[in-house]
């Protein structure tokens, strides 16, 4: 029987979403393409600053459909503000897109650029009393993408996330992951670019003003297959391996793309 959940096989994923989740149709989704030629420099735009708490973690677990730290978000601990937003946004949770290949694997694409994966920091902002009521606003979340292309001079710190790979191989495993600051896998330059969008997944809400990282990280090929070696399965079922998890790009339905670099 189709499974009644959604996912990202040809049954259940991203063009079936809409059946259950309406809002997967909106003018607002994402990921989207950026094509450099359509965005918009704009000068007003401050640098975003994050600033961690490195006991804000807690613990990293696999879903079956990504692999997700989880961090303390019930006070102002770690939060980001600048850049576009206004006021604190508290980081909640922090996981991965990624491909079966290094040559895809991103949700949104650059210049036609498909990265291995995407790396999605969550954050909510508080000014709505919880998660869930922040879900609702269209100022309610804010989500920082960085990118990461296969490279030869991988980041060491996403070696921490990746060597607890190990620890949850399958749907359901959760570990302890404490002590892990997250701002170490921002890449050097601050550069972004910002646009009004939503959830990558259901239920696809438009609550979220995007901050995607200009510069890519590097992870190395090993890293990447260690991601893939993840199962979408719970231990007592055959492995099948969590890759593809990503959603393609959205129509852009007449939205801005602002950069805050010329
Ligand atoms: C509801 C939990 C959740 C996700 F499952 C998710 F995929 C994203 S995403 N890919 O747009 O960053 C979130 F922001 C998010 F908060
Ligand atoms: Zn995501």
């Amino acid at each position: 029987m189709a499974q009644a959940v959604w996912g990202y096989d040809s049954d259940n994923g991203p063009e079936r979403w809409h059946e259950n989740y309406p809002l997967a149709k909106g003018d607002k989704q994402s990921p989207i393409e950026i094509n450099s030629k359509d965005v918009k420099h704009d000068s007003s735009l401050s640098s975003w600053h994050a600033s961690y708490d490195p006991g804000a973690a807690k613990t990293i677990l696999n879903n079956g459909r990504t692999c997700r730290v989880v961090f303390d978000d019930t006070f102002d601990r770690s939060v980001l503000r600048g850049g576009p937003l206004t006021g604190a946004y508290r980081l909640r949770q922090l996981h991965l897109h990624w491909g079966s290949s290094d040559d895809h694997g991103s949700e949104h694409v650059i210049d036609g650029v498909k990265y291995a994966a995407e790396l999605h920091m969550v954050h909510w902002n508080p000014k709505h009393g919880n998660f869930a009521g922040a879900l609702k606003q269209p100022d309610g979340v804010a989500v920082v993408g960085i990118f990461l292309k296969v490279g030869n001079t991988p980041k060491p710190e996403m070696k921490r996330i990746l060597e607890e790979i190990d620890n949850i191989k399958t749907k359901g495993k959760e570990a302890p992951f404490q002590h892990f600051d997250p701002s170490i896998l921002f890449p050097k330059s601050r550069d972004y670019w910002t646009y009004h969008g939503s959830f990558t997944t259901p239920p696809c809400e438009e609550c979220i003003t995007w901050i995607l990282l200009r510069e890519p990280i590097e992870v190395s090929a090993d890293q990447m297959a260690k991601l893939r070696s993840l199962s979408k399965n719970p231990e007592n079922e055959p492995m099948n391996p969590l890759v593809d998890n990503w959603r393609p790009p959205q129509p852009v339905k007449g939205r801005i793309v602002r950069a805050s670099f010329k």
